[in-house]
């Protein structure tokens, strides 16, 4: 069985349907990538397991439970948190009180908490940067500090929307190189990730999305090139 699961997951925005019936699963200290082009559902996918969407109750499984539906506070004291799209921090706050308030909010701590000291120990610049307000820093050290608050909620699911976006390819590398250390712990990643190739390279199964469906789905090593440009434009799309 796996950790959190969807099941012909539908869901939307008013009367337009975003996800035409989304099987997805993760497993514990998996990490998975969701792939595919603007607007092909990928955040629509998390809003939905997070709860920020209204879906059926057995649409989304969580530890063995239906949860679908379940207000989002609720599923981050459960063990599912979120890197949103756009970091989302709180401005005129330090990156301590920035990580302080995600503390406050966390689920039951499983074996070994994620504390300020082990975020500080994942993303070094973020000691040195304490006392900084969050404006002031860099976007790939306010990145960091969305992915600390993300881990200081204790999740065993950690959802992560375009954590590279808009970053240099130095500061990906960075933020990437570091994800392996919190799927150590058991913790599990999906990552929402438009760079096709660190998709692939960072997770260990993949899927792909095409308006609202999965037009693919494997092992991140077996899939080719050619298998992603048909799932990523559709099969009469396909490139080369
Ligand atoms: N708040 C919203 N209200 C109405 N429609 C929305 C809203 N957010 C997304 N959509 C629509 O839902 C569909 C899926 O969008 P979604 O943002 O999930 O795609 P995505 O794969 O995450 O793409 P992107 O890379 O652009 O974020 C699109 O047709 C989009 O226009």
């Amino acid at each position: 069985m796996s950790l959190l699961s969807t099941h012909g997951l539908l869901a939307g925005y008013g009367d337009m349907r975003a996800l035409h019936g989304i099987d997805f699963a993760v497993d514990p200290g998996e990490t998975v990538a969701l792939i595919g082009a603007n607007g092909a559902g990928k955040s629509t996918l998390l809003r939905a397991i997070m709860g920020l969407l209204p879906v059926a109750a057995e649409m989304v499984q969580f530890d063995g439970k239906p949860v679908g539906g379940t207000a989002p506070h609720r599923m981050v004291q459960s063990g599912v948190a979120i890197v949103p799209e756009g970091r989302r921090l709180f401005s005129g706050m330090t990156v301590e009180e920035n990580l302080r308030v995600a503390s406050e909010h966390a689920a039951a701590p499983h074996n070994t908490p994620w504390t300020q000291e082990r975020v500080y120990d994942l993303f070094p610049i973020l000691r040195e940067k304490a006392r900084t307000p969050v404006e002031n820093l860099s976007g790939g050290q306010q990145q960091m500090v969305s992915i600390g608050r993300g881990l200081l909620a204790q999740p065993r699911v950690l959802l992560c929307d375009e954590i590279s976006l808009g970053l240099a390819p130095r500061v990906v590398r960075e933020i990437y190189a570091a994800l392996p250390q919190v799927t150590a712990q058991g913790t599990a990643l999906v990552l929402v990730e438009q760079d096709v190739g660190l998709a692939k390279q960072a997770s260990q199964r993949l899927y792909c999305l095409l308006e609202g469906r999965v037009t693919l789905e494997g092992q991140s090593s077996d899939i080719s090139r050619d298998d992603i440009s048909a799932a990523y434009f559709g099969a009469s799309h396909a490139l080369d």
